[in-house]
């Protein structure tokens, strides 16, 4: 008999509301182990708030999200910030320390007065700055980076906390169109699970399952050609959208258009 693995990361009916607005509406979703979970919808329909839910930063006001099999809010911060990294989209960073340092941050979890700073915590900042292409800025201030430069670096930080989960809110929207591929590639290629909020629907077929979400309610959850159908791209995102074929390697790409206007 085959031992059922639970999942890595699940909501359980979660909602979440601010100033008496619902903006996350009883959400339930597993994300499997090594999985990468792809999370689209229109602007304002809840993706960075869910993702605040599912890494603790915020508590939902009903329902619980379970990493592994432990409730996230019974975990102790340092207990979660080895299980799991969050890079928001405007993660901050002060601009007094340099690159290098900020990164060494995501060391923080894994170490204390018996445990300082060792050759292996220096040789993963240095494997998590090589990963995201910054080793050549390593040495320079924060401040001295540019906006994309900024972005790695926050990735660098989080693999460097080395999780088994993470959770990123649009890694790409700042980033030259080789970096977005390259930061997409390397994203995919993490033997971990990761949840990632993004807006560009091409990139979104990479991912293993995509969760759509509209108005703060999860509306479709299953691989990226059942999901993103004509008729899904139509209501939600209220566009028009053709699947292309690339005639080199036979990948699909989406090609969208504003629905036609309504003949007066
Ligand atoms: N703390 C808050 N207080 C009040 N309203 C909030 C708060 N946080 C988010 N909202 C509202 O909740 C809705 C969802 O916001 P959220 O940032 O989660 O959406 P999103 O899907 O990530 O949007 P985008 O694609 O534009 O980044 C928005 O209407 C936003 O204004």
């Amino acid at each position: 008999m085959t031992a059922v693995q639970s999942p890595a990361l699940q909501a359980c009916g979660i909602s979440w509301q601010a100033h008496g607005t619902r903006i996350v509406h009883e959400v339930s979703l597993q994300v499997q182990a090594g999985e990468l979970l792809g999370l689209i919808g229109p602007n304002g329909s809840g993706k960075s708030s869910l993702l605040r839910l599912l890494s603790g930063v915020l508590r939902p006001q009903q329902g619980e999200v379970l990493l592994g099999t432990q409730p996230l809010r019974t975990l102790p911060r340092r207990s979660l910030a080895r299980q799991l990294a969050f890079v928001p989209q405007m993660a901050h960073t002060q601009d007094a320390i340099s690159v290098w340092d900020a990164v060494e941050l995501g060391r923080t979890p894994w170490l204390s007065a018996l445990r300082p700073l060792s050759a292996h915590d220096r040789a993963v900042v240095a494997q998590s700055l090589a990963a995201v292409g910054l080793q050549a800025k390593a040495h320079s201030a924060w401040s001295t980076l540019s906006g994309g430069e900024r972005q790695r670096a926050h990735l660098a930080r989080a693999l460097a906390q080395q999780p088994g989960v993470l959770l990123l809110d649009e890694p790409t929207n700042h980033l030259d169109i080789h970096q977005q591929l390259s930061l997409m590639q390397l994203i995919q290629g993490l033997p971990i699970t990761k949840v990632v909020a993004l807006h560009d629907l091409n990139q979104a077929l990479a991912c293993d399952r995509l969760a759509v979400l509209q108005h703060g309610r999860l509306v479709r959850l299953g691989p990226p050609a059942e999901v993103l159908s004509p008729e899904l791209l139509r209501s939600v995102f209220q566009v028009q959208a053709r699947t292309l074929i690339d005639p080199q390697d036979g990948r699909h790409v989406l090609r969208f258009q504003p629905l036609a206007a309504p003949a007066p």
